[in-house]
């Protein structure tokens, strides 16, 4: 078994929708990225790819690279699990905390994993996903971003 970390934070900004999970969640703003900047499914990504010892989204899926432009993280979550599992591993278990002042996520977890089973192939009981303001501290407090930190672990393809 291994374990990995990820962390992500985007912009909040007028104009863009807001897609956390794969779902789009109705709300006044919507975070700046390259891809669809779905803050959540980067930290998944980034914690998947350094249990694997792959390095991170940047290094995989550039910003630079005008393929991802406005991309889904859903279909980079889908490369992601594609590249783990040829290293041998496939995913155990995922936690995420998304924070964020607003909007209030819990109404939409469940969306998000069901999402996010079906493109890692894995039960929606392995997956966990919560909310959690910082009571109007700090930049997610003042709902000038969303940040997002995820955990898994991963395990060995073993053929029996
Ligand atoms: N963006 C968020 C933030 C919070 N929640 C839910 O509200 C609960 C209380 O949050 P506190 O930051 O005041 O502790 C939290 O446990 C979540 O259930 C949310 O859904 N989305
Ligand atoms: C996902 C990628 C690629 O489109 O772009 P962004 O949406 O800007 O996201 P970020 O977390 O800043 O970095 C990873 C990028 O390479």
């Amino acid at each position: 078994m291994r374990i990995g970390i990820g962390y992500d934070v985007h912009r909040l900004v007028k104009e863009r929708k807001l897609i956390l999970g794969g779902v789009e969640i109705p709300f006044e703003k919507g975070l700046e990225g390259h891809s669809d900047a779905d803050v959540l499914i980067h930290a998944v990504m980034d914690a998947l790819l350094g249990a694997a010892g792959l390095g991170d989204i940047g290094k995989l899926f550039p910003d630079s690279d005008p393929a991802y432009k406005g991309i889904s993280s859903m279909v980079l979550l889908e490369n992601t699990e594609k590249l783990i599992r040829e290293r041998g591993y496939e995913v155990n278990n995922i936690d995420v905390t998304v924070v964020a002042q607003k909007p209030k996520i819990s109404p939409y977890t469940r969306q998000m994993i069901n999402n996010i089973s079906r493109v890692l192939g894995i039960k929606e009981e392995r997956i966990n996903i919560k909310g959690t303001t910082t009571e109007g501290l700090g930049f997610t407090g003042r709902e000038e971003g969303i940040a997002a930190f995820a955990v898994c672990t991963i395990k060995e393809i073993t053929n029996c």
